[in-house]
């Protein structure tokens, strides 16, 4: 019927009805395509629902939020937002932000006691019992009965009140899905674009149609009928000929099919995220678990006073040994004893043996990546972690990143810490424990753990000694803990006083302590590692480090992964973030962008430096990606231009703050990203180039021939065919090709640059 209808006798009637079916059947081609497009939209953002622990069946197991029903007990940790309406029934150290909810700006502590009211206090917002949907907790940990979910949850009812119709959902047009919350910056450029091209149509059509009605053009396979008629299909045609309304259509198919595919190991959240990957000009990254492996295995440790050697691989506590120099075994030592009990009080982490996905018995160990070191190594002199059941824990000061370190007061009686373990004063019932930063924790201590049981004083001297063993370690790549004590008579607050806040009994623990010893865990870096960051490199993306540990041990994994390299000078490559804020604040933005400007390692940074950091870094007008996992990290995440959570480390408030999730929490999938986000951009480029190429060609052929007088070289049925077989197929084609070999060795492109140049 095509062909015959747009052969050069075809009858009247049917070419204008066959046109018309070709005109419906492009728009339907595209509205399907947009319904593609936004159907995997959806998809993605169910991938990246949130989850939360609850207890099903006596176990802890992880379900999306939305299948949190009334009576669910839900297990809540730093980090989660809260799924629904929750009483807590268990809090420890446990603060939200309800933010969302009151407006107010603290964040609010809460406690699973209620307390009562006391004359003349003032009236708290929310109950301290209750916990809201959709705060975040920002410390702490907790155990709570859900109460109300959904719309019916406080922060679902002012929802409620402010649609003010029920919350039903916003309403669109059944074949057109409304994609325009989601348009990255170059859809909407192109969208202004095509607006513009629009109008220019227009402009060129109503020119056509006077020029061929005065000049009496008719139509040649049909002489007979008015040349208005045949003016009007013309200047329809040449419309449809103007118009590239394929662009925006291919740019949404392209960068949506795009997310779905970026990496495998990548989720990615927002459609803009894809493009400004190939943008990318500094990468943020954090070092443990994504520069690194993040399984750590003790090797070295000091404590009573001497220097072991700790052999073994991996995570298993059946082989491996505590040597003495020279080659003793110091399974038996006071010391080693003494340092490593000592931090297992201070540690929640539980060593078990667990089938892998082979089938393969294997040791896993449930809990922090810098304990798991300890705990094993503990098991190697015969310490099993549950040892610390016999030392009843009295309360708990949580590791968080900006106090780089972790708190315990345990229980104790007898005459020594446990058999052939360091001796305790008559009338020893409570031991603080705290374990932490060396350079933090030495500041604290007053005295020493000697090799035979007795104590000394730490003298300035001592203190600078062992701080030299911690460089030596640190130089080796080791992340180094220390290891503090102090056993006390009594409590050194009111236990009894619930008023008294945990940052209280913190600082009053936290003083005179006797330094017990330091371990030195190897942080193997990943497999794939170095070669990425020298892909970045060579695709003019400089790579920096931001990580919470020291400074040497941080420039020491930095060579190993050629983020510094024999090239770049240490000095100015490599800094403590104390820099950053002499004085307790912030330097002013000109000092900041000075010092940022070149530096490629970030060591001893707190969660809120990352914020600085990434400001000082757009600045200078670079696009930055940053990654991070913990609640504190949200800010940045949200700053910079993509926003990377982890899949597997990451907090639930990291990931709703992020652009894109890395599911394998790994370096190396960034560099892939930012390689398909690059494909992705010149996949664009170059349809979006062939398009304007085939229409503007199509316009001119049409406008010429009117103009001159000479007759029309396609019909308007050829045309609407022709664009129809032409412009999509070949552009979603272009869209999707691989990408050049040496895309990575090209230099990013500039923040502000249309997709025609
Ligand atoms: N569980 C823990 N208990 C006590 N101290 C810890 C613990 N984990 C880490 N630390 C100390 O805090 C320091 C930094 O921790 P932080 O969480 O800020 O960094 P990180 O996230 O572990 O490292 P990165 O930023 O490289 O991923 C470590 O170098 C270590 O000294
Ligand atoms: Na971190």
């Amino acid at each position: 019927v095509l062909v015959n209808a747009t052969g050069p006798k075809a009858a009247d009637p049917l070419s204008y009805t066959t046109g018309g079916i070709i005109v419906l059947i492009n728009a339907g081609i595209a509205a399907w395509t947009e319904h593609k497009a936004g159907d995997a939209l959806e998809a993605l953002s169910k991938m990246t629902q949130a989850a939360i622990y609850v207890m099903r069946d006596g176990k802890e197991v992880q379900v999306a939020v939305p299948t949190v029903v009334c009576g669910d007990v839900v297990v809540l940790g730093t980090g989660d937002v809260v799924p629904a309406d929750v009483r807590l029934f268990e809090a420890k150290d446990f603060k939200v932000s309800e933010m969302a909810l009151t407006g107010e700006p603290d964040d609010v502590a809460k406690t699973a006691r209620v307390k009562e009211k006391k004359e003349g206090q003032p009236e708290k917002l929310t109950p301290e019992t209750m916990a809201f949907s959709g705060c975040s907790i920002t410390s702490g940990t907790g155990m709570g009965l859900v109460v109300d979910t959904g719309m019916s949850t406080r922060i679902g009812r002012i929802a409620q009140l402010i649609n003010g119709d029920g919350g039903a959902g916003k309403t669109t047009c059944f074949c057109f899905p409304d994609t325009s919350a989601n348009q990255t910056p170059l859809q909407q450029n192109l969208n202004k674009l095509g607006a513009r091209i629009g109008i220019l149509a227009i402009v060129i059509c109503v020119g056509i149609f006077i020029i061929g009605w005065v000049t009496d053009r008719k139509d040649p396979s049909n002489p007979e009928s008015a040349a208005w008629l045949y003016m009007i299909l013309v200047s329809v045609t040449l419309a449809v000929a103007a118009i590239p309304e394929g662009i925006p259509l291919c740019v949404t198919i392209s960068l949506s099919l795009g997310c779905k595919d970026v990496h495998k190991e990548v989720l990615v959240r927002k459609l803009a995220a894809v493009e400004t990957l190939g943008s990318a000009s500094v990468i943020c990254s954090d070092k443990t678990g994504t520069l690194t492996e993040g399984k750590m295995t003790m090797v070295g440790m000091y404590a009573g006073g001497v220097t072991y050697e700790v052999t073994g691989k991996g995570f298993d506590p059946e082989v491996g040994q505590v040597l003495r120099e020279g080659g003793a075994n110091g399974a038996g030592d006071m010391g080693v004893k003494s340092n490593l009990l000592t931090a297992i009080l201070c540690c929640n982490t539980t060593l078990s043996k667990e089938k892998d996905e082979d089938g393969v018995m294997k040791w896993k160990p449930k809990g922090n990546s810098s304990e798991a070191p300890i705990v094993v190594a503990a098991r190697k002199v015969g310490l099993s972690e549950t040892i610390a059941s016999e030392y009843p824990r009295v309360l708990e000061v949580p590791f968080s990143s900006s106090r780089k370190m972790m708190l315990t007061v345990s229980r104790v009686s007898g005459t020594e810490l446990c058999k052939g373990g360091m001796p305790l004063a008559a009338g020893t019932n409570y031991l603080t424990v705290c374990k932490g930063a060396p350079n933090y924790i030495i500041d604290l201590c007053s005295e020493q753990l000697k090799e035979d049981g007795s104590v000394a004083k730490l003298t300035e001297e001592n203190k600078a000694e062992i701080l030299k063993i911690v460089d030596g370690y640190s130089a080796r790549a080791l992340r180094v803990l220390a290891i503090a004590a102090r056993p006390m008579k009594s409590l050194p607050y009111d236990e009894s006083n619930e008023d008294v806040t945990t940052d209280q009994k913190f600082e009053a623990c936290r003083k005179q302590l006797r330094l017990i010893g330091l371990v030195a865990s190897i942080d193997p870096e990943r497999d794939g590692v170095p070669e990425s960051v020298l892909a970045a490199r060579g695709a003019g993306i400089r790579v920096v480090m931001i990580t919470g540990d020291y400074l040497l041990t941080a420039i020491a994994i930095a060579k190993n992964v050629n983020i510094l390299q024999a090239s770049d000078d240490v000095e100015t490559s490599a800094m403590d973030c104390a820099v950053l804020r002499p004085n307790n604040e912030y330097l002013s933005d000109q000092e900041m962008d000075n010092v940022t400007r070149c530096t490629r390692v970030f060591a001893r940074a707190k969660p809120e430096d990352k914020l600085e950091i990434v400001k000082s870094i757009q600045r200078q007008g670079q696009v930055a990606a940053m990654t991070g996992d913990g609640v504190n990290d949200a800010p940045a995440l949200n700053q910079a231009d993509i926003g990377v959570a982890m899949g597997i480390q990451g907090t639930e408030v990291a990931k709703g703050a992020s652009d894109m999730i890395l599911t394998d929490d790994n370096f190396c999938s960034i560099v892939a990203a930012v390689e398909k986000g690059r494909a992705i951009y010149a996949g664009i480029q170059k349809f979006v180039a062939f398009i304007m190429s085939v229409h503007i060609a199509e316009v001119m052929q049409i406008f010429l021939c009117i103009v001159v007088g000479i007759p029309v070289m396609r019909t308007p049925l050829q045309i609407l065919f022709l664009i129809l077989v032409t412009d999509l197929p070949p552009s979603i084609a272009l869209g999707m090709e691989p990408g050049e070999a040496n895309i990575l060795k090209m230099r990013p492109r500039p923040k502000e640059r249309s997709p025609s140049c």
